[in-house]
């Protein structure tokens, strides 16, 4: 008789992006005592009951760092089996804290470029998405249709536009190495990260991205100015069509 294979229940856990207006990132080492200590960490832990994600990360930010945060954004969900627990991961964004962090846990920390982490291991699952935050906010879709394509590809890079796909073209021509997928549902984006696409952009319509979405995601939009709110539903941007 086959073995059962039994899922361990996921610890639910935050952890906190806080991007400074310069563009770095705040990470943290994980204290003596704790596994994986001394591996570098976004900021967060554990739920305690009853709490939604939010409320987590702004009660351990306080704890460890003495930081007083405002709004949180919904970025990530990515659940990972460490060989001590069964983590569901809930990556959050925050532009917005008062204070200066202080260790309060003896960790080191510190504000990092995107391409520069400190030296040192990353948590695993951290190693994996740090690469992703560094996807820029505005993606262009350039169709076949629509006449001179090069004119259109200067065209978006000139509205500012860090990855560009042009359709029949291998997925993303930029030199970031990045691949992406069209979606149409919640589904197609899942299956986009079972085929190890770093994102997807999503077509017209899809709504009601929530929570579960575990690649960056890239949300039509009028004008590079809907990147904010773009944010605001858990997307990584927006894609504008030239
Ligand atoms: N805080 C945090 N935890 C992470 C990240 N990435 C990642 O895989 N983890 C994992 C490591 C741990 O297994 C788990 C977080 O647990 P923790 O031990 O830090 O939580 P906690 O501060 O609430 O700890 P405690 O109350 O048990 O002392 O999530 C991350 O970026 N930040």
């Amino acid at each position: 008789m086959a073995e059962q294979q039994v899922e361990r229940k996921a610890v639910e856990v935050a952890a906190g992006i806080l991007i400074r207006k310069d563009g770095t990132i705040l990470m943290g080492s994980r204290p003596e005592g704790k596994p994986y200590a001394g591996y570098w960490e976004f900021p967060g832990g554990k739920f305690e009951p009853g709490e939604t994600a939010h409320e987590a990360l702004a009660r351990e930010l306080r704890e460890e760092l003495d930081l007083d945060i405002g709004a949180s954004t919904p970025w990530l969900v990515k659940v990972i089996d460490y060989p001590h627990a069964r983590v569901r991961l809930h990556f959050r964004k925050c532009h917005d804290w008062k204070g200066e962090p202080r260790s309060m846990e003896h960790q080191q920390f510190g504000f990092y470029h995107r391409a520069r982490l400190p030296a040192g291991e990353l948590l695993p699952m951290d190693d994996l998405i740090a690469g992703w935050i560094e996807l820029p906010c505005v993606a262009a879709w350039i169709p076949q249709k629509g006449g001179d394509v090069e004119a259109r590809v200067a065209r978006a890079k000139e509205a500012g536009a860090g990855l560009i796909w042009v359709e029949g073209e291998k997925p993303v021509s930029s030199d970031s190495g990045w691949t992406g997928s069209f979606a149409r549902s919640e589904a197609e984006v899942k299956l986009a990260a079972a085929n190890h696409a770093d994102f997807s952009f999503i077509r017209k319509g899809v709504t009601g991205l929530g929570e579960e979405h575990e690649i960056p995601v890239y949300l039509p939009a009028e004008s590079a100015s809907e990147a904010a709110a773009a944010e605001e539903s858990g997307a990584q941007g927006v894609w504008l069509e030239f």
